[in-house]
């Protein structure tokens, strides 16, 4: 187990408040330089990560999506040196790690902390002994390890927890400790792999606004490895899409989600969103709705409210909803949405034709 704490300096517990960075020109804090992984030899060899070009900006909650066997974890445990490359090159902040000793790699690993699925906490220990743990290796003294522990109890809202043991603890108070045990040495970057894949929807909720407060209070980049696209659309602002160890798809969680182009990321968008209806759905609202069904992109500068408005005023348009979501993101709102549209058939068809001006239209089959 890592809690990257190994060889982290002592120094003051709070970090800078660090503002978020989309758009700016400054180096990455993380560059993958066509990073390819292979494990094993010959026929039995399999490729995990196959050049892998990848920036990460310091502030950002950087999602990484991608199905069962994709390279997530590999990606990940590549930005903390669990694993090195077969192939390529990864800059840490300004270093590039695959040509560092075991000593140096240890350096850069106490910069990062990391959460997992499992929590990996130690049951033997109580949450104070276990968020102590990383400073204890670290050799911070007694009293400022209390000081850190008792301020990280205080972010993660556990000072009541100090003495349990985590098997006392619901899972939810268990990533709180981990979490609070992954920042313990003030790391800049915080690594989660599937850190809320063991939890219901109002605890993942819970720890979604955790992350997103380390990121934004504390000043720490994370990155989340998750196959949940409600994860990514929650707190990141940046997501990467892995498909069999290829990046498919980057860019911000806005362009990837309103504007999937490929289609594993199709599906995945899809996946979250449930905003297309599916053979089931067309089905029912065929025998619902008499009129045309289409279906519309939804996104923040098309014009579809006043294309059916003034359709409606000029012509014997009449419009329903029947279908569909809008969903919001900090930087845009997006989604389909089916219509049914009742009139003469010229109106109809002029309706389309306008919609198809402003916005992507499918007819509903
Ligand atoms: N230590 C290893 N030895 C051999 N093959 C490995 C090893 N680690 C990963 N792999 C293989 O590399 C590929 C990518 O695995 P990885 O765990 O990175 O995917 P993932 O996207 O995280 O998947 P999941 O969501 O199922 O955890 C898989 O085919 C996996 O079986």
């Amino acid at each position: 187990m890592s809690t990257g704490a190994e060889g982290a300096p002592a120094g003051a517990p709070s970090s800078p408040d660090r503002p978020r960075t989309d758009g700016d020109t400054v180096a990455p804090l993380i560059q993958f330089q066509d990073v390819s992984k292979t494990f094993g030899q010959g026929p039995d060899a399999v490729s995990a990560l196959r050049g892998v070009t990848l920036d990460i900006q310091a502030g950002d909650i950087f999602a990484i999506i991608g199905g069962s066997g994709a390279g997530k974890s590999t990606l990940v445990r590549m930005i903390n040196a669990l694993e090195s490359a077969t192939a390529g090159h990864i800059v840490i902040e300004g270093t590039d790690i695959t040509t560092l000793s075991e000593r140096e790699l240890r350096q850069v690993r106490s910069r990062m902390g990391m959460i997992f699925q499992q929590f990996n906490l130690m049951r033997s220990r109580h949450v104070y002994g276990n968020i102590a743990y990383p400073l204890k290796i670290a050799k911070w003294p007694k009293d400022k390890q209390k000081a850190r522990v008792t301020e990280l109890l205080n972010f993660v809202g556990l000072l009541d927890k100090a003495w349990s043991y985590p098997d006392q603890l619901s899972g939810g108070q268990k990533q709180r400790v981990g979490i609070a045990r992954a920042l313990a040495t003030n790391p800049s970057i915080l690594l989660a792999d599937e850190s809320t894949s063991a939890l219901d929807p109002e605890t993942t909720e819970d720890v979604l606004r955790l992350l997103q407060r380390v990121n934004s209070e504390l000043g720490v980049t994370v990155v989340v490895i998750t196959h949940e696209m409600d994860v990514v659309r929650s707190i990141a602002n940046r997501v990467a899409v892995l498909d069999r160890g290829r990046l498919i798809e980057v860019g911000s969680v806005y362009e990837v989600f309103s504007r999937p182009q490929a289609d594993t990321t199709r599906k995945f968008v899809e996946s979250a969103l449930r905003d297309r209806p599916d053979g089931v759905d067309v089905e029912r609202l065929k025998q619902r709705h008499q009129g045309r069904l289409v279906l519309v992109d939804v996104t923040n500068d098309d014009r579809i409210g006043r294309v059916l408005a003034h359709r409606a005023r000029v012509s014997d348009l009449e419009f329903d909803f029947v279908f569909g979501g809008i969903t919001s993101l900090h930087d845009g709102s997006f989604g389909k949405i089916t219509l049914e549209l009742v009139g003469s058939p010229d109106s109809v068809d002029r309706t389309v034709a306008d919609l198809r001006a402003v916005t992507v239209v499918e007819d509903v089959a």
